[in-house]
């Protein structure tokens, strides 16, 4: 799959009018709420301005008391108003951030839920994905993807009472306004610098991150105590753990040593740009250019004037630290993602059995040296079951994840009824599938919702319920208070339960029954299970089976017996083919494998010794 060509750093700009659109998108009441709030701001700023010369001018100038009133009265209760509305806005914009931070969030799980498994399964996807998700993380009690829409509108506030109160001052001095456009300028090419190193040294944190975050969690994690224990892996783990951290912390400290050069030479500009201006103030207002309500004027405008410059840059500076964590937001959700050309329609070949056909098909993983399939050409009659079988690494589960369409092949064509597979939608195609993989993975949810993969409401009991005895979790059912509504999981609900390994297993095959889809895959469903389930699984297996094309792995080569054919797999290609019988008879790998595996199972062998 293609890669993005994309630069990973996008501009400010960008960053900000796409914060903007997704706002309006998902949010629009945030987006109106905070443009209000704009002139709100720069009214507010004027009206604050011209209050301590307004009271100066009327005092010093020879009103009478009820004109001074009025007047200031006018502006006060003008500021008072501007100051209402904007804490009004403010609260409303407050409850909406969290909303916005969920519409992305959600946007965010629904990328990577609906991304094809082979991108998302390559490292750096991942990588790309942690670090979108961190845009939504609350850092120092603000959220990156907030603070870009947030902190440009307090930009364009700021930069139009700028304007506003730079054209006053341009009336006495233009050089003073260079002066100060000057040291903020200066200012941010500081931060910009910073930035700009914390981006292009980020990609070494999330590394010792992600390698941080896996040994903490392998030391915590309960199924590995015991192997920690007793293979004494504490020492290796530890130590692994302080030479990450001690690279973690020497990453911290070569940003912290820019970040203090970088305010150093800030404060040595403010030190010059407030000192040449005080003192150019002074000196007018000494010689008598100045009236006392004109100089408590532009005292105000240029301590205003330095507080926007201020706002603007700290606005600049936080929005430049989150816009990098957008440009990581935006960067995993541009990620390409091909959904084949779906002109193909999976309902057609849903009602029936279809016929899947492997035609010279390669797969060679991601930076693997050689194809760990090569070549394969299979067909899977419509209806028929095959088994699948060889050592471990020969290529099983990886031909199922390409069968699946979780993977696609890096030359060749699968199909299905002679349609390539590649001509599907893809969660059209996936509907065609109904798989049973080795890792089981259960979640929080009751036994029929697990079943039916739906949420409660949605799920058809009678159909949950038939499936999960059909399964052989009858007697379980049985003796649960709650049947099939008791949910899994202890650590979530207190009520919930645990289900043993190849309980588990049943609940996934009682998933697959639920699907009903026209090809059933088992991928070595049996490795959880005591004798007396694995034969009931086999049953179970024949069961559903009829009627569907089917694919079964095992080690157990004796589960395959009732299949219409063996396919074994050795090094990435198809060995040998055929019954159980014929396969025996032939005296190759299969026959040398059952023999090993049944030996055992003979009265008096004794590990390749007869008694
Ligand atoms: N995600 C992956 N990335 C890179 N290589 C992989 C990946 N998954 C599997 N492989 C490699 O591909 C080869 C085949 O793996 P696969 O899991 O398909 O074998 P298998 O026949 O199912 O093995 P087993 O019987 O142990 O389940 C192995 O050498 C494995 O290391």
């Amino acid at each position: 799959m293609k890669e993005s060509t994309k630069k990973p750093y996008r501009g400010l700009m960008s960053n900000a009018v796409w914060s903007y659109r997704q706002m309006l998108r998902g949010t629009p009441a945030s987006f109106f709420v905070m443009a209000a709030g704009v002139p709100l701001g720069v009214l507010l700023a004027w009206a604050e301005l011209r209050l301590p010369a307004l009271v100066v001018s009327e005092v010093t100038g020879g009103q009478t008391f009820l004109h001074a009133a009025l007047a200031v009265g006018a502006l006060l209760a003008l500021t008072f108003l501007a100051v209402g509305l904007r804490d009004f806005c403010k609260t409303i914009l407050e409850a909406q951030e969290s909303r916005y931070r969920f519409y992305l969030t959600s946007c965010l799980e629904e990328k990577s839920m609906a991304m094809f498994y082979q991108t998302y399964e390559k490292k750096q996807t991942r990588d790309q994905r942690k670090r979108a998700e961190e845009a939504s993380y609350m850092m120092n009690g603000k959220v990156p993807l907030c603070q870009v829409p947030n902190q440009m509108t307090e930009l364009i506030r700021n930069a139009l009472c700028y304007a506003l109160f730079g054209t006053i001052l341009s009336r006495i001095s233009p050089l003073l306004l260079v002066l100060l456009t000057l040291a903020a300028l200066v200012n941010l090419l500081c931060v910009r610098a910073y930035n700009r190193y914390e981006y292009a040294s980020r990609g070494e944190r999330t590394d010792i991150g992600r390698r941080l975050r896996y040994v903490s969690k392998n030391a915590a994690d309960f199924a590995a105590a015991k192997d920690i224990r007793i293979y004494g892996m504490a020492t290796w783990l530890r130590e692994t753990f302080s030479d990450l951290f001690r690279q973690d912390t020497a990453w911290s400290a070569r940003l912290n040593r820019r970040l203090l050069l970088g305010r150093l030479v800030d404060l040595l500009v403010i030190l010059l740009r407030d000192g040449g201006a005080y003192t150019l103030l002074l000196v007018m207002a000494v010689r008598g250019e100045l009236r006392p309500d004109e100089f408590v004027l532009y005292f105000s405008a240029i301590s205003g004037f330095a507080t926007f410059i201020g706002n603007m840059i700290s606005a600049w500076n936080e929005m430049q630290t989150a816009s990098l964590k957008v440009s990581d937001y935006r960067q995993f959700m541009e990620l390409p993602d091909t959904d084949g050309t779906g002109t193909a329609h999976a309902a057609d070949h849903r009602e029936h059995a279809p016929e899947i056909t492997f035609d010279h098909v390669s797969f060679r993983y991601d930076g693997a040296a050689h194809d760990t399939l090569h070549d394969i050409s299979l067909t899977l009659r419509a209806g028929e079951h095959v088994a699948l079988v060889g050592l471990n690494g020969a290529g099983k589960t990886t031909l199922v994840k390409l069968l699946c369409g979780l993977y696609a092949p890096t030359s060749g064509t699968i199909r299905i009824d002679g349609v390539p597979a590649a001509e599907f939608r893809r969660d059209d195609y996936a509907a065609l599938f109904a798989p049973v993989f080795q890792e089981v993975r259960t979640a929080c949810f009751s036994l029929a919702e697990t079943a039916a993969c739906a949420f409660g409401p949605e799920v058809d009991r009678e159909r949950a319920e038939r499936c999960l005895r059909a399964a052989g979790l009858g007697e379980k059912l049985d003796a649960l208070p709650h049947g099939m509504d008791t949910h899994l999981d202890k650590q979530v609900n207190p009520d919930g339960i645990e289900l043993s390994g190849g309980e588990a297993q049943k609940l996934m095959m009682a998933r697959a029954l639920y699907k009903d889809a026209p090809v059933l895959v088992l991928d070595e469903p049996t490795a959880a299970l005591d004798p007396i389930a694995e034969n009931e699984v086999y049953e179970q297996y024949r069961r559903m089976a009829a009627g569907k094309t089917s694919l079964f792995i095992s080690h157990r080569l004796a589960s395959t017996r009732f299949c219409d054919r063996i396919v074994l797999l050795r090094d990435g290609g198809i060995a040998e083919e055929g019954t159980h019988e014929t396969l025996l008879a032939a005296g190759g790998e299969y026959a040398r494998l059952y023999e090993i595996q049944s030996c055992w199972y003979q009265p008096g062998y004794q590990g390749g010794k007869q008694a």
